[in-house]
């Protein structure tokens, strides 16, 4: 499924998760199916041709029993989702034009466009993205009719193809702009990309570090991103050229087992019998893990076919093995984001508390309520259940035997694992560590009865027992109707202090332990 996910074309145009293709590229589409009169001398339907229907009755039970969102809100949500991305690109703010170009959007483009309003939403064509900083992130929204027939668009259309080319602007959805400014970069760090291509995220950190070096100087930061597949890594090659920077690493490894790398002011130090080399510990991480992806429904219609529940629990485990690797390369003091594209709580919240069970004190959730204000964002869920094959399932205990290697005790919010924890972790003491006030930018009116972490206050269907002790509300997950955009969930975590090494091995045995009894309980059954 990941491969499904995240296949680019190599073609594709330096973006991530792009733009509608009808907002960028003029002329006709290539033909994709067979011409329905040759179709017809077959005797066959031309359905190849029909675009897939936007209906998948499997998310839509998954989602509801997930409470998601608030029941008034399921229509608005569902047709949000069935709607084309408005395109959104964001300008390069370290580029020398930055003035330039921010004048001509605003002062040519826009002003020309001002009387151009949406067909369906009554929005400006092209305004900023209110959140992103210095208003260097547009969305432009238009219907193909509107597009078709405005002239001045024509040149806007060339203006973008240019600055994009040269590397002066960059086309990405607008929510996969988010997790990278949660990072707070500062010159001079050093920062890890885990999963790195086609690289939007990766030439938004690039801009990051050179902006902030002093003028006529390089920047010392540094930014390493990886990828697993060689193909992508090429992807990503390609696209973070358009920077033209010497302070970009790409590598080619499992981010899970991403080795740990020395730092050597140069050779003959680094091998001098008693010159022990420094481990290179990053400063900041970014985690955008391998996903289901079902946030990116409004552009990827393949999905609303394929999408089935399965998806969300086949990534957990990988997705909870790469972040914990990122925790162990993180300096203490230093900052990782992790993110997803996906809604599921089994990609998000579920591995977001194993990673606070696994680390125990060493890390902590951050609460950056405070941060990004205009963004509007939902907390993330204290509650939610399994699903496999149909059944669903509130505590791993629930689950039948033949099924518990599959679907394991981490994916579930409560009980058996955090238990378990407490038995590895005597000095762990998840009720007065995480026991804190409730925050986020989100009305708490207008989530009543949403399946949220309602800090301490037990959500009317669910036992208190069942919801997470993990101040999991701190996390964030962006909904396609909040803001026109896609779908996407975001974690901060802070790093106090180093891992101990015996915990996560300690919590690995048992895992390990678990599924050895499970085993051998299979085979007596047997
Ligand atoms: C969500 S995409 C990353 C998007 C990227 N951060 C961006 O903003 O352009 C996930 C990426 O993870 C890569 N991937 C999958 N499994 C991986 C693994 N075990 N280690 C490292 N990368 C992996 C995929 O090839 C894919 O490119």
């Amino acid at each position: 499924p990941e491969e499904a996910m995240h296949r680019r074309p190599q073609e594709a145009p330096p973006l991530e998760r792009g733009a509608p293709e009808s907002l960028w590229r003029r002329g006709p589409r290539p033909p994709r199916s067979p011409a329905p009169a040759a179709a017809a001398a077959r005797s066959e339907p031309s359905t190849s041709s029909l675009p897939p229907p936007l209906e998948n009755a499997a998310f839509e039970e998954y989602y509801k029993e997930q409470r998601i969102v608030h029941e008034e809100e399921w229509d608005a949500f569902m047709s949000v989702l069935r709607k084309p991305l408005p395109a959104t690109f964001r300008v390069n703010a370290s580029c020398r034009f930055l003035k330039d170009i921010c004048s001509r959007l605003e002062n040519d483009f826009r002003r020309s466009l001002e009387n151009e309003v949406s067909d369906e939403c009554g929005e400006y064509a092209l305004s900023p993205l209110p959140w992103y900083p210095g208003n260097l992130a547009w969305h432009l929204n238009l219907s193909r009719k509107q597009l078709r027939k405005n002239p001045a668009l024509e040149s806007f259309h060339e203006f973008l193809k240019h600055e994009s080319e040269v590397g002066n602007v960059t086309r990405q959805e607008a929510v996969s702009m988010v997790p990278p400014l949660f990072l707070n970069v500062q010159a001079g760090h050093h920062i890890l990309d885990m999963c790195a291509a086609p690289g939007s995220k990766t030439f938004q950190l690039l801009e990051m570090i050179h902006q902030s070096k002093e003028p006529g100087l390089l920047p010392t930061a540094l930014v390493i991103a990886n990828d697993l597949k060689v193909q992508r890594c090429d992807v990503l090659i390609h696209n973070t050229k358009r920077m033209c920077t010497a302070n970009l690493i790409v590598t080619n490894h499992e981010a899970q087992s991403f080795p740990s790398c020395s730092l050597a002011k140069d050779d003959s130090e680094a091998y001098k019998d008693h010159c022990k080399p420094q481990r290179l510990e990053f400063d900041r991480v970014l985690c955008d893990v391998p996903c289901s992806g079902d946030g990116t429904l409004r552009k990827s219609h393949d999905l609303w076919r394929k999408w089935s529940s399965s998806m969300g629990n086949e990534f957990h485990l990988l997705q909870v093995n790469i972040a914990m690797r990122g925790i162990a390369l993180l300096k203490v003091g230093g900052r990782m984001v992790y993110s997803t594209c996906s809604m599921n709580p089994v990609e998000n919240e579920a591995v977001v508390a194993e990673l606070l069970r696994r680390s125990g004190s060493s890390v902590e959730l951050l609460d950056v309520s405070t941060e990004l204000r205009e963004l509007v964002r939902r907390p993330g869920l204290g509650t939610w259940k399994v699903n496999d094959r149909g059944s669903w399932f509130q505590t791993h205990e629930d689950v039948p035997d033949s099924r518990k290697n599959v679907i394991l005790p981490s994916m579930f919010p409560s009980s058996t694992s955090i238990h378990e924890s407490h038995k590895v972790y005597n000095s762990f003491d998840v009720n007065s560590e995480y026991n804190v006030p409730f925050s986020r930018n989100f009305n708490i009116e207008d989530t009543n009865n949403v399946n949220c972490d309602t800090g301490g206050i037990s959500s009317s269907n669910s036992a208190q027992s069942l919801d997470s002790k993990f101040p999991l509300h701190r996390c964030m997950r962006i909904v396609p109707h909040d803001q026109d955009g896609g779908a996407f969930f975001i974690a901060v975590i802070h790093k106090l202090s180093l891992l101990n090494e015996n915990q996560v091995i300690k919590v690995r045995k048992t895992e390990n332990l678990l599924s050895k009894n499970r085993t051998v309980k299979l085979q007596e059954q047997n």
